[in-house]
């Protein structure tokens, strides 16, 4: 092996953006992770700086060096992991961005998506892309760009502004920026947009004249584990030296991968921002009856694609933030836990954080948040614990989407993500399923999968057997909340959700 002896992969994710370097036992060496701001212009409105997050990347490479000691000339290959849909649109001659990135969450085309899905329905596309018309995805991000910035399809047209979601900004400015950066996605990546053909995996005509996107002004499609690097670094950016970077994959793929959930059948389930439980299908693109989402799980190389249905939670760890940012109860993400733990219950509170509608498994642009059940009684630990439940129950609702899909039952559930420090929640997740939650030692496995996509790409593991050997668990909760208590936590939970619907006229 020589002296390069690490991987290291950049998990840019919503709230934060992450630098770890992995050794060969997929043990993680150093890391170092910074957020960046929430923009909210109006109501359902999300965005962030592009600058900015190139500039935590940067920051976060150079801190993980700087405190690990490690030098370029150490590390293998480079992987990429991001949020997924967030869509960046600049000129790639100056590398100025038009617009703030318009963030997955921002629900500001659903007029606009239910003028389509008017037309024929939400399942208009569905064969094609595996997805429901809806606001999440790329494409009717793209338009509203199109078709509000002054100028934008005239620069186009001369090649000065191209859309990216956030893997390929990253890689355009690790490769060199203005002139010289490369521009690509992933396929995982690019079935988000809503412009891609799962099963042909490439930008579709139809989709791209629907919403009237210049097939110029988007990446190349390639493999999530590259046949061959999709380039190198530039020497004189945050990393110091040309590496190869060869590996890319949306965060919720690359937590899949990271969990090794290679084959048809395995799951997990990742508790950040959002929340996102993935079932991989195999080569099979199993379509969903039960609000669920098709999407492609990896591609290694040449090799044909795998999928997975995906049960997608908007509002996770948000809300925890959102607690902690917007009204104060909390000084840090952690505090939660011990606000919760001064009562015994929730004391009737549930909170539906529809924040940006009601993603999986109900589609629904109309619902806004509510906090249900309030009475005198009610503390501000009764919140902390109906904010840490909301998010178990929203877990539950995609569980059982999931099964009446697959026809598969959960026997136990993996979770990862930043939330699966809150043991209260774990333990809830458990109550509510009644199977067993198992956390990993590994529990930044959506860095972790990024590492492993670009590591198989160069030969620094020998394959899927070699990863799946350096799994292992850390902790499991086991179910003891009897039946009768959770069918009625689970009645009025349902009771939460319908009052949110048709929220908005
Ligand atoms: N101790 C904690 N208890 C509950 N939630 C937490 C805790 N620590 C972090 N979180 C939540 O987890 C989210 C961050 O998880 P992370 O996996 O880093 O997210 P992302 O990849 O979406 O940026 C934040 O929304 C934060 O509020
Ligand atoms: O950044 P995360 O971990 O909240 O993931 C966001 C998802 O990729 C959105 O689809």
């Amino acid at each position: 092996m020589g002296r390069h002896r690490y991987i290291g992969a950049l998990d840019q994710g919503t709230t934060s953006s992450r630098f770890i370097l992995f050794d060969h036992g997929g043990r993680i060496v150093a890391g170092h992770q910074l957020e960046h701001r929430q923009i909210y212009p109006k109501p359902g409105w999300v965005e962030h700086d592009p600058l900015e997050i190139w500039q935590r990347c940067c920051d976060v490479i150079r801190a993980t060096l700087q405190k690990s000691g490690v030098v370029a000339d150490e590390l293998v290959s480079i992987g990429v992991t991001n949020q997924r849909e967030t869509v960046v649109c600049w000129n790639p001659k100056t590398g100025k961005p038009f617009y703030n990135a318009i963030v997955w969450q921002d629900m500001r085309t659903s007029d606009y998506i239910e003028a389509l899905a008017a037309d024929g329905g939400y399942d208009r596309f569905r064969l094609k892309t595996g997805l429901p018309l809806a606001a999440y995805f790329s494409g009717s991000k793209m338009k509203w760009m199109l078709d509000t910035i002054p100028g934008l399809r005239k620069a186009a047209a001369k090649g000065e502004a191209v859309f990216g979601t956030i893997d390929t900004y990253i890689i355009w400015q690790l490769t060199g920026g203005p002139g010289r950066g490369i521009l690509v996605t992933d396929v995982t990546n690019a079935s988000r947009t809503f412009l891609m053909n799962i099963t042909e995996l490439c930008w579709d005509q139809e989709l791209l004249d629907l919403f009237s996107i210049p097939r110029n002004m988007l990446p190349e499609i390639r493999s999530s584990v590259a046949a061959t690097a999709y380039g190198v670094t530039d020497g004189g950016g945050p990393l110091g030296g040309c590496l190869p970077i060869s590996g890319i994959l949306g965060d919720q793929q690359a937590a899949l991968f990271g969990q090794a959930c290679f084959e048809r059948g395995s799951s997990k389930n990742t508790y950040g921002t959002g929340c996102f439980l993935l079932l991989h299908t195999g080569e099979e693109i199993v379509h969903s009856h039960h609000g669920l989402l098709t999407t492609v799980a990896c591609r290694i190389g040449k090799q044909p694609a795998t999928y997975a249905l995906e049960g997608s939670v908007a509002v996770a760890g948000l809300l925890v933030q959102w607690v902690r940012d917007k009204l104060g109860l909390i000084k840090e993400s952690g505090e939660i836990r011990e606000l919760a733990s001064r009562v015994k219950d929730n004391g009737g509170v549930y909170i539906v954080p529809a924040f940006s509608g009601l993603f999986a498994p109900y589609w629904r642009t109309d619902a806004r948040g509510i906090i249900a059940g309030l009475t005198g009684y009610v503390d501000s630990g009764h919140i902390a614990r109906a904010v840490i439940e909301s998010t178990a129950f929203q877990t539950k609702d995609i569980c059982d989407a999931m099964e009446k899909d697959s026809g598969l039952t959960f026997s136990e559930l993996k979770v990862d993500g930043g939330a699966v420090v809150d043991e209260l929640l774990m333990q809830f997740q458990a109550d509510l399923l009644s199977i067993p939650v198992i956390r990993p030692e590994v529990t930044e496995t959506t860095a972790l999968g990024a590492a492993y996509a670009a590591g198989l790409s160069v030969g620094f593991w020998s394959g899927l057997s070699e990863l799946k050997g350096h799994w292992r668990e850390e902790k499991r909760w086991i179910a003891s909340m009897g039946t009768d208590e959770r069918e009625k936590q689970l009645r009025f939970w349902y009771k939460a959700v319908e009052r949110t619907k048709g929220w908005l006229d």
